[in-house]
């Protein structure tokens, strides 16, 4: 039942404090069955009192249905009853209520304190930012981090004959400062086993663990699992879940890429300390539009000069196809871009990067 016991973790998450720290691991599992169910009913009520300080930071993702799980089983048949309080209003709230099922099942095989005890063994992370920026100094171009992406649920299959460790091992050889590895397996094909994979093959990009963490447990999975860096989404996650993340990640020796993709959330972000890796994201995700400009109009005026006293590396994503996007929005301010769909597509991957830059980018 460590379930239970782990979902108050993730109430201390919404509370953070800096004790919750060190007090993760000690938190008991319930006993018996009345007093898991009576987890489960405060672990509900808790869920609607997210969102509600969710939506007042203009968040419009609810972590999980407001009236109970989206699928209910009547008798011997199955019974698919929707309204509109547990249907997801778009695909990202669909990924988080799914997601938010998967780590708790996942959760329940591996307890915190078997990840924490693994995390002694684990080798050292690598220096995500400091890839990017030794790139950036000598390419004079934005660093790359390249997107190992199977499939999405934009775009579906992006490419068939995907080998994650020979794609991986290509975009280094085209110039890659880092990685992104989708792990995803429901909408995006992707996996853990395809990080750790890439990461034991011996590629030395720094890798980014490119998964919709809602729970710390996650940042410490993806440790174990080879990660050097682990994107937090401020569409998903309130300040404080943000906050916490952040210094959780730091406590791993992870990059914490927090990822924007609006006005509202870009200064949510900057209002919070500690934030190195800024990612502006220019699709989306709630409908699927991309638009590149949005990497212009979020570092235009007060957010720019905030971002450059700050000293934070910011990161254009998606929607990057041609040596003019990239020109485009290097002259906007980034210092480095994510980029799955117009590299993993070529046929030639490595090539795919010099043809995206419109030069060779390799050392
Ligand atoms: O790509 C999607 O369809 C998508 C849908 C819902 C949530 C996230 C999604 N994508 C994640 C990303 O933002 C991209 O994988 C990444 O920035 C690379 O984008 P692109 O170069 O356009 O493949």
């Amino acid at each position: 039942m460590a379930e239970h016991g782990d979902n108050r973790l993730s109430v201390s998450c919404t509370r953070a404090h800096q004790s919750d720290l060190q007090d993760e691991s000690t938190i008991a599992s319930p006993a018996t069955s009345s007093e898991a169910d009576a987890l489960k009913v405060k672990e509900w009520e808790v869920g609607r009192f997210q969102d509600e300080i969710a939506a007042t930071q203009g968040i419009r993702i609810r972590r999980r249905p407001p009236t109970g799980p989206p699928l209910h089983y009547v008798g011997p048949f199955e019974f698919r009853l929707q309204n509109e309080g547990n249907t997801p209003r778009n695909i990202l709230e669909e990924i988080v209520w799914n997601k938010d099922v998967e780590v708790s099942k996942l959760k329940e095989r591996r307890p915190l304190y078997t990840l924490k005890k693994a995390l002694d063994a684990a080798s050292p992370t690598r220096d995500f930012i400091g890839a990017l920026k030794a790139s950036n100094l000598r390419t004079g171009m934005p660093g790359l981090i390249a997107e190992v992406k199977k499939a999405s649920p934009s775009r579906g299959v992006l490419r068939e004959d995907f080998d994650p460790v020979e794609i991986a091992k290509a975009y280094e050889k085209g110039g890659a400062a880092c990685l992104s590895v989708l792990t995803d397996e429901k909408y995006f094909q992707g996996s853990f086993d395809n990080l750790e994979a890439i990461r034991k093959a011996g590629v030395k990009c720094p890798l980014l663990c490119k998964e919709f963490i809602i729970d710390a447990w996650q940042i410490y999975f993806a440790r174990t699992k080879g990660a050097d860096a682990v994107l937090l989404i401020a569409g998903v996650l309130p300040d404080l879940d943000i906050k916490y993340m952040v210094k959780i990640s730091k406590l791993l020796g992870l990059a914490a890429l927090v990822e924007v993709h609006d006005e509202r959330e870009m200064d949510r972000v900057l209002d919070i300390d500690g934030i190195q890796l800024i990612g502006i994201n220019n699709r989306d995700l709630e409908t699927f539009e991309v638009d590149i400009s949005n990497t212009k109009k979020l570092l235009e005026g007060e957010r720019g000069q905030k971002i450059r006293k700050k000293d934070i590396v910011v990161v254009g994503e998606s929607g990057i196809f041609t040596p003019d996007d990239i020109a485009f929005v290097q002259e906007a301010g980034v210092k480095a871009v994510l980029v799955g769909e117009s590299i993993v597509k070529k046929r030639d991957l490595t090539k795919g990067i010099a043809e995206l830059y419109g030069r060779e980018i390799a050392s």
